[in-house]
Order: C-alpha cells, then sequence, then structure tokens
C-alpha cells in the first residue's frame, strides 16, 4: 500500500539568516539566526489549521518558505506535490495569500482595476473570473468600494479586498498572515465568517498566522504553536488551554463601585472604580459565570477577553521569553 502525502508536508525545514552586526568601528561579526529550526507537520487538504506563536517565532519565514518566497537551508517542503521555491510559478497558481500588514492591491487605482490586472496576470478564464469576482463582491460586501482608489479604503474595506483578490484564481490553499489585524468587531465577524463559508463550500485549505484567539477559535479545529522556529504543539484550542491553563477575563462594568465579587468558578483580579476583571479557566464557557454575576449584582455591561498568545505560551512552558530561549538551547 502506498501512503499518500499530506497536501502540505514539512519535514525538518529549517531557515537560517546570516546577520551581520557591527562589533566595534570597523570589524563587523556574523551571527546566525535559526528562525525555522526543523519543523514537521501535514495538513490534509480541507483542513483549516492555526498557525500562531509570538513574535519573531518564525511564522512568516515559515510562509513565505510555503510560498516560494524563501527557499529552505535545509529539509524537505512540498505543497501539492510542488517544491515551492523550485516551482514558485506553478505553485502560485494553486495558492493565494493575504498579508494584513501589507497589500497586494495597485494602491492608486480603483479596486475593480486590480482585480482586472490579477484576471489577466493568472490568465484566469473569463467565466470562472466573473464567478469568483460576483461571488467575493457579494459575500465580502464589496459592490460599493469597486470604483474606489484602493488608498482611500479603510482598513477594514482593505483587507476585504485583499482577500478577494486572493481567491480569484480560486487557489487551493490561502495562506492568511494576520487577516484581522486593526479592524473592528464588525469586520473581524464579516472577514471570519466568509473564511468559514469558503472552507465549508470550496474545501479551500487555510492556514492562518494570528495573534487574536478568537479567529482560531471560531475558525480553526487545529491549531499549531511556533516559538523560537520550533513546533510547540499541534492539536486542539482546547487542549493548549489545558496545557498553558490559559485563563480567560471577565469584565463587568457594575453601576457603582462595588467590593469584589465572588462568584463559584472565578477569581477575582482587580478593579478599577466600577469596573471589576475576573479570572475563570478558558477551558470552561462564559455563560454559567456571567449568569451567575448578573443574578447578584447590578450590571451595567460586561464582556470576555481572551487570553493573548504570549500569556498562554509563556505559562506553557514556564519563564519569561529570555529563559524559554535558554531552556531551548
Ligand atoms: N530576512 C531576514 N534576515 C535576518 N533575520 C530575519 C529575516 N527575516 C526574519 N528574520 C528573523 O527570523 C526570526 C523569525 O522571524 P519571523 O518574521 O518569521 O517571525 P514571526 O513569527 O512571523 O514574527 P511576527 O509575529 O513578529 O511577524 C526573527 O528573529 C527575525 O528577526
Amino acid at each position: 500500500m502506498t501512503v499518500t502525502e499530506p497536501f502540505i508536508h514539512l519535514d525538518g525545514l529549517e531557515k537560517t539568516f546570516t546577520v551581520r552586526r557591527r562589533a566595534g568601528l570597523v570589524r563587523r561579526e556574523k551571527r546566525e539566526v535559526r528562525a525555522v529550526d526543523g519543523i514537521s507537520f501535514g495538513v490534509e487538504r480541507g483542513e483549516m489549521v492555526g498557525y500562531i506563536g509570538p513574535n519573531g517565532a518564525g511564522k512568516s519565514t515559515t510562509i513565505k518558505m510555503l510560498t516560494g518566497i524563501l527557499t529552505p537551508s535545509g529539509g524537505r517542503l512540498r505543497v501539492a506535490g510542488i517544491d515551492p521555491s523550485r516551482e514558485r510559478t506553478r505553485l502560485a497558481r494553486r495558492i493565494g495569500v493575504v498579508f494584513g500588514q501589507r497589500t497586494t492591491l495597485w494602491w492608486d487605482l480603483p479596486l475593480k482595476d486590480s482585480y482586472t490586472l490579477m484576471h489577466r496576470m493568472y490568465r484566469i478564464p473569463d467565466a470562472r473570473y466573473r464567478e469568483n469576482l460576483d461571488r467575493c463582491v457579494e459575500l465580502l460586501d464589496l459592490g460599493d468600494l469597486l470604483d474606489v482608489p484602493v488608498r482611500q479604503l479603510s482598513l477594514g474595506q482593505r483587507m476585504r479586498g485583499d482577500i478577494a483578490a486572493a481567491l480569484l484564481h480560486d487557489p487551493e490553499v490561502l495562506y492568511l498572515d494576520e487577516p484581522t489585524i486593526g479592524l473592528d468587531v464588525v469586520s473581524k465577524a464579516k472577514v471570519r465568517e466568509f473564511l468559514r463559508d469558503l472552507n465549508g463550500e470550496r474545501g479551500t485549505t487555510v492556514l492562518l498566522t494570528t495573534h487574536d484567539l478568537t479567529d482560531i477559535e471560531q475558525l480553526c479545529s487545529r491549531v499549531m504553536v511556533i516559538d523560537h522556529g520550533r513546533l510547540m504543539y499541534d492539536g486542539e484550542l482546547a487542549g493548549l488551554h489545558e496545557v498553558g491553563e490559559s485563563e480567560r477575563l471577565l469584565v463587568v462594568d457594575l453601576e457603582r463601585e462595588l467590593p469584589p465579587i465572588e462568584v463559584p468558578g472565578a477569581r477575582f483580579v482587580r478593579a478599577e472604580g466600577p469596573r471589576q476583571w475576573l479570572a475563570f479557566p478558558a477551558t470552561e464557557s462564559a455563560a454559567p459565570l456571567v449568569a451567575a454575576v448578573a443574578a447578584a449584582h447590578p450590571l451595567v455591561d460586561l464582556s470576555v477577553r481572551e487570553p493573548d498568545i504570549e500569556a498562554v505560551i509563556a505559562k506553557m512552558y514556564g519563564g519569561t521569553r529570555e529563559e524559554r530561549r535558554e531552556s531551548l538551547r
């Protein structure tokens, strides 16, 4: 029996950068940065996976290798059977990339002109292009924006425009690097809903890099954590919370300043005037806690905050970032 290779397959993948830095007036020192340090994983077709980690962990470097922009220093990499750095152009027809912090759209042109250019660049068959464009315009609410120059779009509008641009050629894989960064709550919800539908209806494989754990919670059944270029966790988000013993925060706005709230299952963290912060295990549902607080206290408002990724990872491995770096040496 032949074992088929996963759709995206990394085996001991490495990327080392050589950085030169001044070590005196004239002398320069060479230093090696192992941005990706032997990562192995497989992603099956149609999976939606979160790829998370603290700043400088090696996420963007991995994505750049997956798209063929960077050549690995070691290990093996295949996307849809293609070696990305050797056959970048062939792979480009099968993948889509969205970098939240940069745009692939033409800054001075109306949004629709960028799409026309992509239509030609990717040589997308006319009917397919029309169908995909119409679908994106409808689902991403782009109708009123098509004639607006990209530089005049808000961040959320631009992001939706970028996501559409990445999908016009029907990619089988979509890499998203911080797709919800800087977006307001409504825009975030729109982007997430669209991605969920895309994955459900078209079976597009999605690899998502984000600092927002809510993105992962709402979209991904599997999450991979990378730190210092190494894979530290691969499994369900709930499992990550368990390993990291992470806590969510319930932020409660009361009608007036009151003594610390005491409810079973939560820990009082701090108060500032009528606002109080209560911590509870991220593996538990917030609903019973909200009900208990609302039943016993005069509430004005409340919200739930997800643990941040840095905090979960710090708890998972203990110590500070520097101590963790030492422990990996
Ligand atoms: N072109 C480069 N030359 C030298 N070092 C680099 C280069 N690109 C990345 N690095 C280094 O490699 C490491 C990993 O960087 P990378 O951008 O992949 O991290 P990241 O997880 O995407 O971080 P962030 O969340 O901040 O975007 C960092 O130490 C970074 O400084």
